[in-house]
Protein backbone atom coordinates (compact mmCIF):
# COMPACT_ATOMS: atom_id res chain seq x y z
CA UNK A 1 0.00 0.00 0.00
CA UNK A 2 1.08 3.50 -1.43
CA UNK A 3 1.42 6.29 1.06
CA UNK A 4 0.76 9.93 -0.37
CA UNK A 5 3.16 11.75 -2.02
CA UNK A 6 4.75 15.28 -0.75
CA UNK A 7 4.51 16.36 -4.15
CA UNK A 8 0.42 15.28 -5.17
CA UNK A 9 -1.35 17.94 -6.15
CA UNK A 10 -4.90 17.03 -7.29
CA UNK A 11 -7.48 19.08 -8.41
CA UNK A 12 -11.38 18.56 -8.69
CA UNK A 13 -14.88 19.70 -9.18
CA UNK A 14 -17.56 19.68 -6.93
CA UNK A 15 -20.93 18.72 -7.28
CA UNK A 16 -24.23 17.43 -5.61
CA UNK A 17 -27.35 16.17 -6.63
CA UNK A 18 -30.22 16.16 -4.20
CA UNK A 19 -27.76 17.48 -1.62
CA UNK A 20 -25.87 14.20 -1.91
CA UNK A 21 -22.09 15.77 -2.54
CA UNK A 22 -19.80 14.07 -5.46
CA UNK A 23 -16.20 15.19 -5.96
CA UNK A 24 -15.26 14.65 -9.49
CA UNK A 25 -11.87 13.57 -10.19
CA UNK A 26 -11.23 13.84 -13.93
CA UNK A 27 -8.19 11.94 -15.76
CA UNK A 28 -5.80 15.15 -15.89
CA UNK A 29 -6.53 15.79 -11.84
CA UNK A 30 -3.19 14.94 -10.78
CA UNK A 31 -4.68 11.25 -9.57
CA UNK A 32 -1.54 9.22 -9.74
CA UNK A 33 -1.52 6.70 -12.82
CA UNK A 34 -3.85 3.49 -13.00
CA UNK A 35 -2.92 0.03 -14.16
CA UNK A 36 -5.50 -2.64 -15.00
CA UNK A 37 -7.06 -3.30 -18.86
CA UNK A 38 -10.92 -3.38 -17.05
CA UNK A 39 -12.41 -1.15 -15.25
CA UNK A 40 -12.74 -3.57 -12.53
CA UNK A 41 -9.02 -4.46 -12.58
CA UNK A 42 -8.42 -0.88 -12.27
CA UNK A 43 -11.03 -0.82 -8.97
CA UNK A 44 -9.08 -3.54 -7.58
CA UNK A 45 -5.50 -2.05 -8.49
CA UNK A 46 -6.97 1.26 -6.50
CA UNK A 47 -8.01 -0.54 -3.97
CA UNK A 48 -4.75 -2.49 -3.45
CA UNK A 49 -2.33 0.00 -4.24
CA UNK A 50 -3.98 3.59 -4.17
CA UNK A 51 -6.23 3.27 -1.47
CA UNK A 52 -4.48 6.47 0.53
CA UNK A 53 -5.76 8.50 -2.25
CA UNK A 54 -9.04 7.79 -1.72
CA UNK A 55 -8.56 8.84 2.30
CA UNK A 56 -7.00 11.88 1.40
CA UNK A 57 -9.98 13.00 -0.76
CA UNK A 58 -12.82 11.72 1.08
CA UNK A 59 -12.06 11.82 4.74
CA UNK A 60 -11.63 14.72 6.69
CA UNK A 61 -9.88 17.41 6.74
CA UNK A 62 -10.67 17.28 2.94
CA UNK A 63 -13.76 15.24 3.05
CA UNK A 64 -16.18 14.31 5.63
CA UNK A 65 -17.66 11.27 7.04
CA UNK A 66 -20.42 11.34 4.38
CA UNK A 67 -18.39 11.81 1.65
CA UNK A 68 -18.89 11.20 -2.11
CA UNK A 69 -16.03 10.69 -5.44
CA UNK A 70 -15.93 9.70 -8.51
CA UNK A 71 -12.76 9.17 -10.13
CA UNK A 72 -13.08 8.96 -13.89
CA UNK A 73 -11.14 6.57 -16.08
CA UNK A 74 -11.10 4.76 -19.77
CA UNK A 75 -13.77 2.71 -20.32
CA UNK A 76 -13.06 -0.81 -21.43
CA UNK A 77 -16.24 -1.02 -22.82
CA UNK A 78 -16.67 -0.35 -27.30
CA UNK A 79 -20.02 1.68 -26.42
CA UNK A 80 -18.70 3.77 -23.31
CA UNK A 81 -18.08 7.15 -23.57
CA UNK A 82 -16.30 7.50 -19.78
CA UNK A 83 -15.70 4.81 -17.35
CA UNK A 84 -16.36 5.36 -13.80
CA UNK A 85 -15.17 4.43 -10.34
CA UNK A 86 -17.00 5.46 -7.20
CA UNK A 87 -15.46 6.03 -3.98
CA UNK A 88 -16.92 6.76 -0.08
CA UNK A 89 -15.77 6.34 3.24
CA UNK A 90 -15.35 2.39 2.88
CA UNK A 91 -14.13 1.81 -0.89
CA UNK A 92 -15.46 1.96 -3.88
CA UNK A 93 -18.91 0.79 -5.34
CA UNK A 94 -20.65 -0.82 -7.85
CA UNK A 95 -23.52 1.88 -8.70
CA UNK A 96 -24.17 5.22 -8.11
CA UNK A 97 -27.02 7.33 -9.51
CA UNK A 98 -26.99 10.32 -8.18
CA UNK A 99 -23.09 9.90 -9.06
CA UNK A 100 -24.54 9.08 -12.84
CA UNK A 101 -26.92 11.97 -12.76
CA UNK A 102 -24.23 14.68 -11.82
CA UNK A 103 -21.41 12.87 -13.79
CA UNK A 104 -23.96 12.91 -17.40
CA UNK A 105 -23.94 17.14 -16.86
CA UNK A 106 -20.34 17.31 -16.51
CA UNK A 107 -19.84 14.69 -19.20
CA UNK A 108 -21.74 17.38 -21.49
CA UNK A 109 -20.15 20.43 -20.29
CA UNK A 110 -16.42 19.38 -20.31
CA UNK A 111 -17.07 17.99 -23.98
CA UNK A 112 -16.21 14.83 -23.25
CA UNK A 113 -19.37 13.64 -25.74
CA UNK A 114 -20.82 15.31 -29.12
CA UNK A 115 -23.36 17.34 -27.89
CA UNK A 116 -27.34 17.10 -29.12
CA UNK A 117 -30.06 18.81 -28.61
CA UNK A 118 -32.38 18.24 -27.01
CA UNK A 119 -30.94 15.48 -25.11
CA UNK A 120 -26.95 14.27 -25.35
CA UNK A 121 -26.58 10.95 -24.37
CA UNK A 122 -23.95 9.48 -22.45
CA UNK A 123 -22.75 6.42 -22.08
CA UNK A 124 -21.14 5.69 -18.50
CA UNK A 125 -19.06 2.55 -17.88
CA UNK A 126 -20.10 2.03 -13.96
CA UNK A 127 -18.48 -1.40 -12.52
CA UNK A 128 -22.09 -2.79 -12.14
CA UNK A 129 -22.20 -1.88 -16.38
CA UNK A 130 -23.37 0.49 -18.47
CA UNK A 131 -25.41 3.31 -17.62
CA UNK A 132 -27.01 4.94 -20.24
CA UNK A 133 -27.83 9.10 -19.46
CA UNK A 134 -29.52 11.08 -21.60
CA UNK A 135 -28.81 14.70 -20.32
CA UNK A 136 -31.11 17.66 -21.38
CA UNK A 137 -29.40 19.83 -23.34
CA UNK A 138 -30.91 23.29 -25.04
CA UNK A 139 -27.38 24.42 -27.31
CA UNK A 140 -26.08 26.39 -23.98
CA UNK A 141 -26.60 24.68 -21.15
CA UNK A 142 -27.03 21.41 -19.39
CA UNK A 143 -30.16 20.49 -16.61
CA UNK A 144 -32.13 17.79 -15.44
CA UNK A 145 -30.44 13.74 -16.23
CA UNK A 146 -32.40 10.83 -16.67
CA UNK A 147 -30.57 7.15 -16.69
CA UNK A 148 -31.51 3.54 -17.39
CA UNK A 149 -30.16 1.11 -15.04
CA UNK A 150 -28.62 -1.95 -15.67
CA UNK A 151 -31.22 -4.83 -15.15
CA UNK A 152 -32.66 -4.35 -11.48
CA UNK A 153 -33.70 -7.67 -10.01
CA UNK A 154 -35.00 -9.17 -6.25
CA UNK A 155 -31.92 -9.96 -4.82
CA UNK A 156 -30.89 -7.25 -6.27
CA UNK A 157 -29.70 -5.00 -8.66
CA UNK A 158 -26.65 -2.98 -9.86
CA UNK A 159 -25.82 -2.69 -6.05
CA UNK A 160 -27.82 -4.67 -3.34
CA UNK A 161 -29.82 -3.49 -1.09
CA UNK A 162 -32.19 -4.24 1.95
CA UNK A 163 -35.54 -2.20 1.91
CA UNK A 164 -36.80 -1.89 5.45
CA UNK A 165 -40.00 0.38 6.27
CA UNK A 166 -39.37 2.43 9.04
CA UNK A 167 -42.61 0.92 10.47
CA UNK A 168 -41.15 -2.18 11.53
CA UNK A 169 -38.20 -0.85 13.10
CA UNK A 170 -40.63 1.31 15.20
CA UNK A 171 -39.32 4.58 13.45
CA UNK A 172 -41.03 6.74 11.13
CA UNK A 173 -39.78 8.58 8.26
CA UNK A 174 -41.27 12.49 9.02
CA UNK A 175 -40.58 12.08 12.78
CA UNK A 176 -37.45 10.15 13.11
CA UNK A 177 -34.23 11.57 14.03
CA UNK A 178 -31.70 10.83 10.69
CA UNK A 179 -29.32 9.54 13.49
CA UNK A 180 -31.79 6.79 14.47
CA UNK A 181 -32.87 5.81 11.14
CA UNK A 182 -28.97 5.76 10.47
CA UNK A 183 -28.41 3.51 13.68
CA UNK A 184 -31.20 1.04 12.67
CA UNK A 185 -30.46 0.73 9.13
CA UNK A 186 -26.89 0.29 9.88
CA UNK A 187 -27.74 -2.66 12.32
CA UNK A 188 -29.97 -4.38 9.65
CA UNK A 189 -26.93 -4.12 7.14
CA UNK A 190 -24.66 -5.75 9.49
CA UNK A 191 -27.39 -8.62 10.72
CA UNK A 192 -27.82 -9.65 6.90
CA UNK A 193 -24.13 -9.80 6.15
CA UNK A 194 -23.67 -12.10 8.58
CA UNK A 195 -26.59 -14.69 7.48
CA UNK A 196 -26.68 -13.59 3.80
CA UNK A 197 -24.73 -14.79 1.10
CA UNK A 198 -25.37 -12.52 -2.22
CA UNK A 199 -24.70 -13.96 -5.26
CA UNK A 200 -24.42 -12.22 -8.79
CA UNK A 201 -24.39 -13.20 -12.35
CA UNK A 202 -21.73 -11.30 -13.52
CA UNK A 203 -18.40 -11.10 -11.35
CA UNK A 204 -18.15 -11.84 -7.34
CA UNK A 205 -16.45 -8.19 -7.23
CA UNK A 206 -20.39 -6.85 -7.42
CA UNK A 207 -22.17 -9.43 -4.59
CA UNK A 208 -21.94 -7.17 -1.44
CA UNK A 209 -24.44 -5.87 0.68
CA UNK A 210 -23.80 -2.09 -0.29
CA UNK A 211 -26.59 -0.95 2.52
CA UNK A 212 -29.89 -0.61 4.02
CA UNK A 213 -32.81 1.52 2.53
CA UNK A 214 -35.71 2.63 5.25
CA UNK A 215 -38.76 3.62 3.47
CA UNK A 216 -42.03 4.88 4.40
CA UNK A 217 -43.26 1.12 3.39
CA UNK A 218 -45.41 3.67 0.46
CA UNK A 219 -44.83 0.72 -2.13
CA UNK A 220 -48.51 0.45 -4.36
CA UNK A 221 -48.65 3.07 -7.04
CA UNK A 222 -50.04 6.28 -6.23
CA UNK A 223 -48.63 9.93 -7.56
CA UNK A 224 -48.13 11.07 -3.69
CA UNK A 225 -44.27 11.55 -2.86
CA UNK A 226 -42.67 8.45 -1.00
CA UNK A 227 -39.65 9.11 1.09
CA UNK A 228 -36.69 7.13 1.80
CA UNK A 229 -33.11 7.16 3.34
CA UNK A 230 -30.15 4.92 2.21
CA UNK A 231 -27.51 4.01 4.81
CA UNK A 232 -24.43 2.06 2.58
CA UNK A 233 -20.99 2.07 2.93
CA UNK A 234 -19.81 2.42 6.62
CA UNK A 235 -22.59 3.80 8.17
CA UNK A 236 -22.74 6.56 5.40
CA UNK A 237 -26.14 8.67 5.33
CA UNK A 238 -26.96 9.82 1.72
CA UNK A 239 -28.59 12.64 1.40
CA UNK A 240 -29.79 12.36 -2.22
CA UNK A 241 -33.11 10.06 -2.59
CA UNK A 242 -30.51 7.35 -4.01
CA UNK A 243 -30.61 6.25 -7.64
CA UNK A 244 -29.65 2.90 -7.18
CA UNK A 245 -31.83 2.62 -4.06
CA UNK A 246 -35.12 3.64 -6.57
CA UNK A 247 -33.50 1.33 -8.93
CA UNK A 248 -34.17 -1.02 -6.10
CA UNK A 249 -36.87 -0.32 -4.98
CA UNK A 250 -39.01 0.12 -8.19
CA UNK A 251 -37.60 -3.39 -9.18
CA UNK A 252 -39.56 -4.84 -5.65
CA UNK A 253 -42.51 -2.65 -6.32
CA UNK A 254 -42.77 -4.46 -10.07
CA UNK A 255 -42.00 -7.75 -8.92
CA UNK A 256 -44.47 -7.70 -6.22
CA UNK A 257 -47.19 -6.45 -8.92
CA UNK A 258 -47.16 -2.96 -6.60
CA UNK A 259 -46.59 -0.61 -9.93
CA UNK A 260 -47.01 -1.49 -13.97
CA UNK A 261 -44.08 -0.32 -16.49
CA UNK A 262 -44.53 3.49 -17.57
CA UNK A 263 -46.25 4.33 -13.97
CA UNK A 264 -43.56 6.80 -12.27
CA UNK A 265 -43.59 7.39 -8.94
CA UNK A 266 -41.80 10.32 -6.97
CA UNK A 267 -39.33 9.67 -3.94
CA UNK A 268 -37.91 11.96 -1.26
CA UNK A 269 -34.61 11.79 0.43
CA UNK A 270 -33.45 13.30 3.93
CA UNK A 271 -32.16 16.53 2.17
CA UNK A 272 -35.55 17.08 0.79
CA UNK A 273 -34.35 16.31 -3.41
CA UNK A 274 -36.48 14.38 -5.76
CA UNK A 275 -35.71 11.82 -7.93
CA UNK A 276 -38.34 10.33 -10.33
CA UNK A 277 -38.37 6.97 -11.24
CA UNK A 278 -40.20 4.11 -13.46
CA UNK A 279 -39.99 0.57 -15.07
CA UNK A 280 -39.06 1.05 -18.85
CA UNK A 281 -39.10 -2.72 -19.21
CA UNK A 282 -38.70 -6.14 -18.13
CA UNK A 283 -35.37 -8.21 -19.39
CA UNK A 284 -34.26 -11.27 -18.10
CA UNK A 285 -30.46 -11.20 -16.55
CA UNK A 286 -29.34 -14.24 -16.47
CA UNK A 287 -31.77 -16.49 -14.35
CA UNK A 288 -32.87 -13.36 -12.99
CA UNK A 289 -36.23 -11.60 -14.25
CA UNK A 290 -35.08 -8.31 -14.28
CA UNK A 291 -36.16 -4.77 -15.31
CA UNK A 292 -34.97 -1.59 -16.26
CA UNK A 293 -35.63 1.59 -14.43
CA UNK A 294 -35.21 4.73 -16.08
CA UNK A 295 -34.30 7.56 -12.85
CA UNK A 296 -34.41 10.97 -13.40
CA UNK A 297 -33.27 13.91 -11.30
CA UNK A 298 -30.94 16.81 -11.30
CA UNK A 299 -27.32 17.48 -10.51
CA UNK A 300 -25.27 20.87 -9.76
CA UNK A 301 -21.86 22.50 -9.66
CA UNK A 302 -20.70 23.85 -6.08
CA UNK A 303 -17.40 24.73 -7.03
CA UNK A 304 -13.68 23.57 -7.69
CA UNK A 305 -10.83 22.92 -5.22
CA UNK A 306 -7.02 21.47 -5.56
CA UNK A 307 -5.78 19.35 -2.94
CA UNK A 308 -2.22 19.26 -1.76
CA UNK A 309 -0.31 18.08 1.10
CA UNK A 310 2.49 19.02 3.31
CA UNK A 311 5.48 16.45 3.82
CA UNK A 312 5.04 16.78 7.75
CA UNK A 313 1.47 17.03 8.57
CA UNK A 314 0.98 13.49 9.45
CA UNK A 315 -2.89 13.81 10.16
CA UNK A 316 -3.65 15.63 7.27
CA UNK A 317 -1.78 13.62 4.75
CA UNK A 318 -3.45 10.22 5.66
CA UNK A 319 -6.53 11.75 6.52
CA UNK A 320 -9.06 10.63 9.46
CA UNK A 321 -12.74 10.15 10.14
CA UNK A 322 -15.01 11.17 13.60
CA UNK A 323 -17.70 8.87 14.14
O1 LIG B 1 -27.48 7.43 -5.79
C1 LIG B 1 -26.87 6.41 -5.53
O2 LIG B 1 -27.07 5.34 -6.14
C2 LIG B 1 -25.80 6.44 -4.48
N1 LIG B 1 -25.72 7.60 -3.64
C3 LIG B 1 -24.83 7.27 -2.56
C4 LIG B 1 -25.03 5.77 -2.39
C5 LIG B 1 -25.37 5.26 -3.76
O3 LIG B 1 -24.19 4.77 -4.36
Amino acid sequence: METVSASTKISTTEMHTGGEPLRVIDKDSGFPPIKGNTLLEKRRYIKEHLDCYRKLLMFEPRGHYDMYGVLLVSPDMNDADIGAIFMHNEGYSTMCGHAVIALGRYAVDKGLVKKTCPETKVNIQCPCGLVEAYVSFDGTKSSAVRFHSVPGFLFASGAFYALVPAKSLGLDMKTSKVKDLQEAAAAVTASLKKSLKLEHPDSADLAFLYGTIVTDGKDLYSEEITDNICVFADEEVDRSPCGSGVTARIAQQYHRNLIQVNQTRTFRGPAGGIFQAKVVKQVQYGQHKSVIVEVSGNGYYTGTSTFTVEEDDKIGGAGFLLK
